[in-house]
């Protein structure tokens, strides 16, 4: 998102639950020096801190659902400023049309580009089952939830940027380094046209 006032640049990386988001942000943060926030991590990292909506959103990601923006917006908002950095990754943000409209009305911000990454349903339970990092939601009855929360909230949002030209699609069902090389590409077209401006 490219904000002209404060010249803070943000991109989005969108996909289904278990496509692959956090592991490919890991990724381009190592390589193109961005700083990473995962909504999702900064909401369980609130329910640890013992915070006093960490009960409510304790239950809400228990059952799939989407935080009320207010909150997420302003943990996102904290880190950005608590990490220094003008380059920021927002993973699995905005959820829902509820979340682009309040971001992009509080902070007057819109994403310069989007990435998707797209996999199956199939692929992306496999990997969510496999994933073994102890998450509430981490179970058959949750992760059903979470795609059909994702295909009714999520793919809107999707559109809504793609009508605008800014998602870039990525297979995510191959492996994890065939797909950072489709990310790189992206990444590497997206300096080089900034240079040649
Ligand atoms: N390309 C890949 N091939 C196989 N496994 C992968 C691939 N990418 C990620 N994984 C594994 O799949 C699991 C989910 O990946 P990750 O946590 O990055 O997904 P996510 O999109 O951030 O999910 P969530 O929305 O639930 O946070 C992890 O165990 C990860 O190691
Ligand atoms: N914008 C968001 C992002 C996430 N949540 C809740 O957290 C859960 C886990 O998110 P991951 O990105 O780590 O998979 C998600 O299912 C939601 O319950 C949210 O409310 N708003
Ligand atoms: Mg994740």
């Amino acid at each position: 998102m490219t904000d002209s006032k404060s010249a803070l640049r943000i991109d989005v990386s969108k996909g289904g639950p278990g496509s692959g988001k956090g592991t490919q942000c890991a990724n381009i943060v190592q390589h193109f020096g961005y700083t990473h926030l995962s909504a999702g991590d900064l909401l369980r990292a609130e329910i640890k801190s013992g915070s006093e909506n960490g009960t409510m959103i304790q239950e809400m990601i228990k059952e799939g659902k989407i935080v009320p923006s207010e909150v997420t917006i302003k943990l996102l908002q904290k880190a950005m400023q608590e990490s220094g950095n003008d380059k920021f990754l927002i993973d699995g943000f905005p959820r829902n049309e509820e979340n682009r409209a309040a971001f992009e009305s509080i902070t007057k911000i819109e994403p310069e580009f989007v990435l998707f990454f797209d996999c199956s349903e199939e692929e992306m339970e496999r990997r969510l089952l496999n994933r073994n990092q102890g998450r509430v939601d981490d179970n058959i009855e949750t992760i059903r939830k979470r795609f059909k929360v994702f295909l009714e909230s999520s793919i809107p949002v999707v559109e809504y940027y793609d009508s605008k030209g800014k998602v870039r699609k990525i297979d995510a069902a191959k492996s994890v380094e065939e797909v950072f090389e489709a990310v790189k590409a992206i990444f590497t077209q997206k300096y080089e046209k900034a240079a040649a401006v």
